[in-house]
């Protein structure tokens, strides 16, 4: 068990060795929706780039103002049109996203003035400076207000047409690889003769990579031979920018991958001390990122969301993000300490406790489907009722 690498070391290893992939590309802001800025946006112009008036009223110098001053409307200022000073001592009407007119520095809500013969009377003393949005107050020239690395959403495609941006640099999409391993499986679609189950894994690792924003460029299966695993991923090496695999990583004879990524380049890390997930395997061929994922499918999940999703993000040029963990206690306790970092399938009560799924097994994936996350429970650690451990929602991933 001591050869098995920490959790926190194996995540650190993946980090330190990934690096970007994918080459820059100029995109029209329609298009970019998804895909994952790769320079800074700095603000050119202040957003908005003049004081503006924040409701429809009336314009007026602070200062001018006296308990029953009848103050004369001397303009009229629309939205998008220009302004002249104020002349003093009178006010200006004005709409909601006007600009001030030079020599005016607070706006009085229509709702709080009433016009006598014409003249405006408030109803109440003025608030200096009140309903005046002020140049800058969204964003100011210089400020950064995208970091590169971010993927876009449609809040930053409002954000950067207010800039008046039309076109950014993204990153190229990341073009992914998958391999699945096994003379047992056989796709969706086809009768299971005896010995035989169904690849759940590729359509699944499919979907997880599609689901982060990335490029399935192939999804391959091979039987368990070394021979049909080294032509596969000579295929995939030439068309994809990092590859996972599923399967054929542990200590079985039939179990080729680990060999063959020895063969054709060099292994980094090889078993991690996690439950489930332990033969995970990372790798280098070529200078393509290679991680060999262990095939039971709440293995390849665990593994996936722990291991590949940083690892995809970080060759992606997103910012790794970790996922947010919640304080969440247990409704269940167990004496048994194991000497590996645990992701236990838990779902929280209407108590707010946590509870594990009794279905723990890393080859069900059933149980995954009906919990609600992960709750990590650190190496040699007893899991006590009450007590609170990181909570995981899978939505978080
Ligand atoms: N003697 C030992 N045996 C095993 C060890 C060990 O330390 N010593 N580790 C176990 C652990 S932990 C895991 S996890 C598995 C991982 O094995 P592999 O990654 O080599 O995976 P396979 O043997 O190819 O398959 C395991 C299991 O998963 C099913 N599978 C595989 N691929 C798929 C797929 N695409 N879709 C659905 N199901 C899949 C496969 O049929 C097996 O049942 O090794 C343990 N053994
Ligand atoms: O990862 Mo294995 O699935 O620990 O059982």
């Amino acid at each position: 068990m001591s050869s098995l690498l920490a959790f926190e070391d194996a995540l650190q290893e993946i980090k330190r060795s990934a690096t970007v992939r994918v080459a820059q590309q100029t995109i029209a802001l329609p298009h970019a929706l998804g895909s994952i800025l790769s320079e800074d946006i700095i603000a050119h112009i202040a957003v908005p780039p003049h004081d503006n008036s924040a409701m429809d009223g009336y314009a007026l110098a602070y200062a001018d103002w006296q308990e029953g001053k009848h103050f004369t409307i001397s303009q009229r200022i629309a939205a998008g049109h220009h302004p002249q000073p104020l002349i003093p001592g009178t006010c200006a009407r004005i709409f909601t996203g006007a600009n001030i007119p030079p020599g005016a520095d607070t706006v009085i809500m229509q709702e709080n003035g009433h016009l006598i013969d014409g003249k405006l009377v408030l109803d109440a003393p003025p608030i200096q400076g009140d309903n005046i949005r002020p140049a800058g107050q969204d964003m100011h020239v210089g400020q950064t207000v995208i970091a590169a690395g971010e993927k876009i959403t449609p809040i930053h495609i409002g954000l950067l047409s207010s800039l008046g941006i039309t076109h950014i640099k993204v990153f190229e999409p990341l073009r992914v690889g998958i391999l699945t391993t096994g003379n047992e499986l056989i796709p969706a679609g086809e009768d299971l003769a005896a010995g035989q189950i169904y690849n759940s894994n590729g359509p699944m690792l499919s979907a997880l990579v599609a689901q982060a924003g990335y490029q399935v460029s192939h999804c391959l299966h091979v039987a368990d031979t070394p021979e049909s695993t080294e032509a596969a991923l000579k295929t995939l090496l030439s068309s994809c920018d990092v590859i996972l695999s599923s399967g054929g990583v542990s200590v079985g004879e039939e179990d080729h991958v680990k060999g063959v990524l020895e063969k054709l380049g060099s292994v980094h890390m090889w078993k991690i001390a996690i439950k489930p997930g332990k033969p995970l395997v990372h790798a280098t061929l070529d200078g393509v990122p290679f991680l060999g994922l262990p095939g039971n499918p709440s293995s390849t999940l665990v593994t996936y969301h722990w291991f590949a999703r940083l690892l995809l993000s970080v060759c992606a040029g997103q910012n790794a993000k970790h996922p947010q963990p919640y304080p969440v206690s247990a409704g269940f306790k167990r004496l048994k300490a194991i000497q590996r970092d645990e992701f236990l399938r838990v779902s929280i009560g209407k108590d707010g406790l946590a509870y594990a799924h009794a279905q723990q097994s890393s080859g069900a994936l059933l149980a995954a489907c009906e919990s609600q996350g992960y709750l990590h429970i650190k190496a040699n650690t007893q899991i006590e009722y009450g007590h609170a451990y990181d909570f995981y929602p899978f939505s978080g991933f």
